[in-house]
């Protein structure tokens, strides 16, 4: 069994690519070492040389900000780069396994968001990767989708390392937009799909699709901060900043957030009759990690 995964040095990359060298399989990596993946076609070449049994495709163009700056590249790489690896998928009868985001959602509805809910991106991002799922749709390949929000880990920076960056350095935090948001640490994401995998590889029937993975709970940004605060004072960590100077701005204009696109779980813990744990836990990891060696 041959693994190809694509985006291996990215934060999900790097964890998928730790658990994945436990199964007793070949993996294959790609990065942007070994090829620039905004001009796709030529990996198709690489395709046909590897000839792999699953794709997995952890490569993307995620800086939410830059994106509505360079669209042409986020759609070369979110959009373009996975209609060629699904018609890829469908014609040599692989597994493709891909990931998409809760910004596919325009964050208005006030329940969470079911897999059947009606998507309506508000960024350039989630429009890319909206498309994306779309071409992996129409292609009739055998996909896994997984979407979700908000990933964190110790492998690179993101919203609570830069939070606790911030506390340790900075003289005031700023919220420019107060979004409601799940904190999901990526071992969740890894775990199911090692799951996926291991079905696959056993020859287990395993009900191809689309699946939302969410932590239990939601919270806002601020009130994520202040948590964060808290527990690194519970570890006697001296932070510059306290709750008077985390400042909520709002300014909602340079940030083209979805406010409310929290994604529900109920179909994939049903599936595969596991429990999620709440954000707090996976939060709780990253800081501890963190200040592992302080
Ligand atoms: N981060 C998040 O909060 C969320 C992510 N997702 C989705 O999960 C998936 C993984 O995201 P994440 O791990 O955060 O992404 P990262 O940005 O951490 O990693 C993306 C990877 O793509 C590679 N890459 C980017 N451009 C190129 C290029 N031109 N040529 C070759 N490689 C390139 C990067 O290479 P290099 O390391 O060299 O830059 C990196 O390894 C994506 O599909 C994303 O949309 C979904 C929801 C939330
Ligand atoms: C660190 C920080 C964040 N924020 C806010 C901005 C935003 O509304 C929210 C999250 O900011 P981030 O930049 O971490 O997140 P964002 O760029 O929105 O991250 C997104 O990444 C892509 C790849 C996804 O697919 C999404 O699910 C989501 O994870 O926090 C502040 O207001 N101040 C801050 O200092």
């Amino acid at each position: 069994m041959k693994i190809l995964l694509i985006g291996s040095n990215g934060r999900l990359g790097k964890a998928l690519k730790y658990k994945i060298k436990k199964l007793n399989v070949n993996i294959v990596q790609i990065n942007r070492k070994d090829i620039n993946l905004y001009y796709a076609k030529n990996l198709i070449e690489k395709l046909n040389i590897i000839k792999p049994d699953i794709i997995i495709n952890a490569a993307a163009f995620t800086n939410v900000d830059q994106a509505e700056l360079s669209p042409k590249y986020v759609f070369m790489l979110n959009t373009y780069l996975v209609s060629i690896l699904a018609k890829y998928s469908y014609e040599n009868g692989i597994l493709i396994i891909h990931y998409s985001t809760n910004y596919v959602f325009d964050g208005n509805k006030k329940d969470l968001y079911n897999e059947n809910d009606r998507t309506n991106p508000i960024n350039i991002y989630g429009y890319s990767k909206y498309l994306s799922e779309n071409n992996i749709f129409i292609s009739k390949s055998k996909y896994l989708i997984f979407r979700f929000g908000w990933l964190i880990s110790n492998y690179k920076n993101n919203l609570v390392t830069n939070i606790i960056n911030s506390l340790l350095t900075d003289k005031i935090l700023s919220i420019n937009y107060n979004q409601i948001i799940v904190p999901t640490h990526v071992d969740i994401i890894v775990d199911i799909t090692i799951i996926f995998i291991i079905y696959y590889i056993n020859n287990i029937n395993i009900n191809i699709g689309l699946y939302h993975i969410s932590p239990l709970g939601r919270v806002n940004i601020y009130n994520l901060s202040c948590y964060i605060l808290d527990y690194m004072n519970f570890l006697d960590i001296k932070t510059k900043i306290d709750k008077n100077n985390i400042i909520i701005n709002n300014n909602n204009k340079i940030n083209l957030r979805p406010y409310n696109a929290c994604l529900n779980s109920s179909k994939i813990k049903k599936l595969l009759r596991i429990n999620i744990p709440h954000w707090k836990i996976g939060v709780n990891k990253v800081i501890n990690q963190f200040f592992k060696s302080y």
